[in-house]
């Protein structure tokens, strides 16, 4: 098989001197964006909101929870159905989660530092949240500017009211040379917006692009992916889709990513007015988002894989 190719995904600098809202800037990257997820569904993310210190910080944090014994982890279950502590499943044997649920706010990530070290861990607490914050901000950046243009802004902050976030503490294990070196199986997110950062070196993410080739992600610590999910690709009203990502083992050690994934609440989603017109009828219904995790994760393995699962339950 030829070796893939590293894809020119769109690089967007989110960088704070490129960001003045209401600067020509400001609506020049509102453009990018909208482009870049309407074409490929995820672009790169620029962005000193998380420094080094705090991306490797955060990665020490994820080590941390994983070097934990199995009877401390299997602990971590979510109101989110399917988004806790998962080991080695049979599609998936070389891949291990844990995950925090409102893992944005200083509750959340306290109530799964007791739960994991019920004596405390500073540490971990502090670097997390300071990682979540920082990546729950870019994506609120960049969920502002696909409101902005589509001229949505109402809809977006009431979405936002209900925005809560999952964190999941990502690792692919050593393959050891054996073939089967499929650290994700292939999928389309089931959140809002995913944000994702690989260890330093960390290769192995890929994306479709729509004309089916798998392209591989290479992430600086200073970048990060922005990727929709299935809830986005409906509340848009199919403008932006989520693309179908895999994660695929190419060295011989332990893979760490983190993957931070917004999701709304206690609020039913619904296609905005605006973007319902002859040219683009209506093609989800409202739906809740958490019914609809729960659905997927009811559903079998391949309901999961399934490219249509956000069709097939909401769609008209
Ligand atoms: O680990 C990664 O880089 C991505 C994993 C992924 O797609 C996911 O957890 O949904
Ligand atoms: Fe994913």
């Amino acid at each position: 098989m030829a070796p893939l190719q590293q894809h020119k995904l769109a690089v967007i600098d989110f960088s704070e001197k490129n960001l003045n809202l209401d600067s020509s800037s400001w609506m020049k990257t509102c453009g990018e964006v909208v482009r870049a997820l309407e074409e490929h569904g995820c672009f790169i993310a620029s962005y000193d909101g998380v420094s080094q210190e705090v991306h490797d910080a955060a990665f020490v944090a994820s080590q941390e929870v994983h070097d934990l014994p199995v009877e401390v982890k299997v602990q971590n279950t979510l109101d989110a159905q399917g988004y806790g502590y998962l080991a080695q499943a049979a599609n998936m044997p070389l891949y291990v989660r844990l995950s925090i649920e409102n893992a944005t706010t200083a509750q959340g990530v306290e109530e799964f530092t007791k739960l994991m070290w019920p004596s405390g861990n500073d540490t971990f607490r502090e670097s997390v949240l300071t990682f979540t914050k920082a990546l729950g901000e870019l994506e609120q950046m960049v969920m502002r500017m696909v409101a902005k243009s589509y001229g949505i802004e109402k809809d977006y902050e009431l979405l936002l009211g209900s925005t809560t976030y999952i964190l999941k503490f990502n690792k692919c294990l050593n393959p050891n040379g054996i073939e089967k070196n499929l650290g994700v199986i292939p999928h389309r997110d089931k959140s809002f917006m995913t944000v994702i950062q690989q260890q330093e070196e960390g290769k192995g993410l890929e994306i479709q692009t729509k004309n089916g080739e798998w392209v591989q992600v290479h992430l600086s610590p200073s970048s990060s992916i922005v990727l929709a999910g299935d809830a986005c690709m409906a509340w848009s009203n199919g403008r932006i889709e989520a693309p179908y990502h895999r994660v695929i083992m190419q060295q011989n050690k332990d893979r760490y990513s983190l993957v931070l994934s917004s999701f709304v609440k206690d609020l039913k989603i619904e296609v905005p007015q605006e973007l319902v017109d002859e040219d683009h009828p209506l093609q989800f219904k409202a739906f809740d988002h958490y019914e609809y995790i729960k659905y997927v994760s009811d559903t079998t393995v391949e309901g999961n894989r399934m490219k249509g699962a956000i069709s097939a339950y909401c769609g008209i």
